[in-house]
């Protein structure tokens, strides 16, 4: 039976976040309740976990020599990823070393570079997806737009949050669509994915929780995205029992080959009963913020108690819910957040700012919530709360 021992003591259960970024800081505050102590870690300083962790250490995640200094140092119970762009290969080693990475490290391996992830599920899993080809150089580039043909989807293998992705509508697109690709990857140039693309009538995220007892699966999280970044989500977006008895079954088959406890965000594109599976994160997800404020247990709460090996008998849903986010363009150190006795003055609604310490360009900032009697009338609610918020850069 798991034990969670006394923060700072030697009996601490220490869990140290890869990333703390708006997940990690929710996760981090997760945890906290349950007292265990947390250490926080990113690539900049006061980074929003690291705004609630015990501790923090500013680092690339992508240096392995360095993260695994650190590892050694704190020698955590549990190493939990919170950004995809990680040193791996020092997670791979760390666990065959005795560390525990949460889920796996293999999965963290799997899903940082899109090639892993989607052999695994569409050659291995045979599980629907695009059709996809990878290139790490502009002609075979070309080649692979030619045989996918247009309209494609373009993409780092790296990246996430649409950096770097783009639609290619015809062959004049191919350089730009390359060049972009080539500046967006989270890890510097390299690989690229070409995608066709998959004319869905609706996406979703699956939230999956494996634990202790068995996979449970949270309602279907709709969302809407724009040039491949999420600007609002809701909960339950309405499906055929067909199609949502298949998504079940794509995300339990790919959750269960990445393996370990934990929760995923299991992306998927649904046209008719038809499935196809997109990514999947083994951590939470950004669309998944809505069940902030429509699930008892968020999928921050259901991560940290996946990972401590405690029960999750239930998950129980508050009704229609939606999130909308705070996105801030332009350049500060110092952006403060107005008018939000307004932005809070409908029932049903709630906010969360991240406290990131630096604009340069555009950067999600916070998040609105919003319960309703119907999904559309979340959605308009939290579109309301979010925009009322007044950013001062
Ligand atoms: N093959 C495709 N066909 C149609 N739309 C696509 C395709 N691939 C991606 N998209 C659209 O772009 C969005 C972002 O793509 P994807 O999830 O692969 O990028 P990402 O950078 O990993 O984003 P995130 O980190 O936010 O999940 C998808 O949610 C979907 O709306
Ligand atoms: N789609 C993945 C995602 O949403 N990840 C979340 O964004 C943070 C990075 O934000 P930043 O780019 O503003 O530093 C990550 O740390 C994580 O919390
Ligand atoms: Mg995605």
């Amino acid at each position: 039976m798991p034990t969670i021992g006394t923060p700072f003591s030697p009996s601490a259960t220490k869990v140290m976040l890869c990333g703390s970024g708006e997940l990690g800081k929710e996760v981090a505050i997760e945890l906290q309740r349950l007292g265990v102590e947390v250490i926080a870690c990113d690539r900049y300083d006061n980074a929003p976990a690291m705004q609630v962790a015990d501790r923090s250490y500013s680092l690339s995640m992508l240096d392995g020599t360095a993260l695994r200094q650190v590892i050694e140092m704190e020698k955590p119970d549990y190493i939990v990823p919170e950004i995809e762009a990680i040193a791996t290969d020092t997670l791979v080693a760390l666990e065959k070393e005795g560390f525990n990475i949460v889920p796996t490290a293999r999965a963290t391996q799997l899903t940082m570079n899109r090639e892993g992830i989607r052999r695994l599920a569409a050659e291995e899993l045979k599980l629907p997806t695009s059709a996809y080809e990878f290139s790490d150089n502009f002609e075979d580039f070309s080649a692979s737009i030619e045989r996918i043909g247009c309209p494609c989807v373009v993409k780092p293998i790296m990246s996430s949050s649409g950096k770097g992705q783009s639609v290619v509508k015809s062959m004049a697109d191919v350089e730009a669509a390359w060049q972009y690709a080539q500046e967006g990857g989270r890890a510097g140039a390299g690989k690229v994915i070409v995608e066709g693309f998959v004319d869905f009538d609706y996406e979703i995220t699956l939230l999956t929780v494996r634990h202790k007892d068995g996979t449970s699966y949270c309602e279907p999280i709709g969302h809407r995205q724009e040039d491949g970044d999420y600007q609002e989500s809701w909960q339950p977006q309405a499906m055929t029992p067909a199609a949502l008895e298949a998504s079940q079954e794509v995300a339990r088959k790919v959750t269960e080959a990445l393996g370990g406890w934990g929760l995923f965000g299991v992306e998927l594109f649904v046209k008719g009963d038809q499935v196809y599976f997109s990514e999947v994160s083994p951590r939470p997800h950004d669309t998944g913020l809505v069940t902030l404020i429509s699930q008892d247990l968020s999928e921050f709460a259901l991560h940290a108690r996946a990972i401590l090996g405690l029960p999750i008998p239930n998950i129980v849903q508050h009704g229609p819910s939606a999130s909308a986010v705070i996105l801030v363009e332009g350049e500060s150190d110092k952006p403060s957040f107005g008018n939000l006795a307004e932005a809070l003055a409908m029932p049903d609604t709630s906010l969360r700012l991240f406290g990131k310490p630096e604009v340069a360009g555009k950067r999600r900032m916070g998040v609105a919530l919003a319960r309703g009697t119907s999904v559309d009338g979340a959605v308009d609610k939290a579109l309301n709360v979010a925009s009322k918020v007044q950013v001062k850069l």
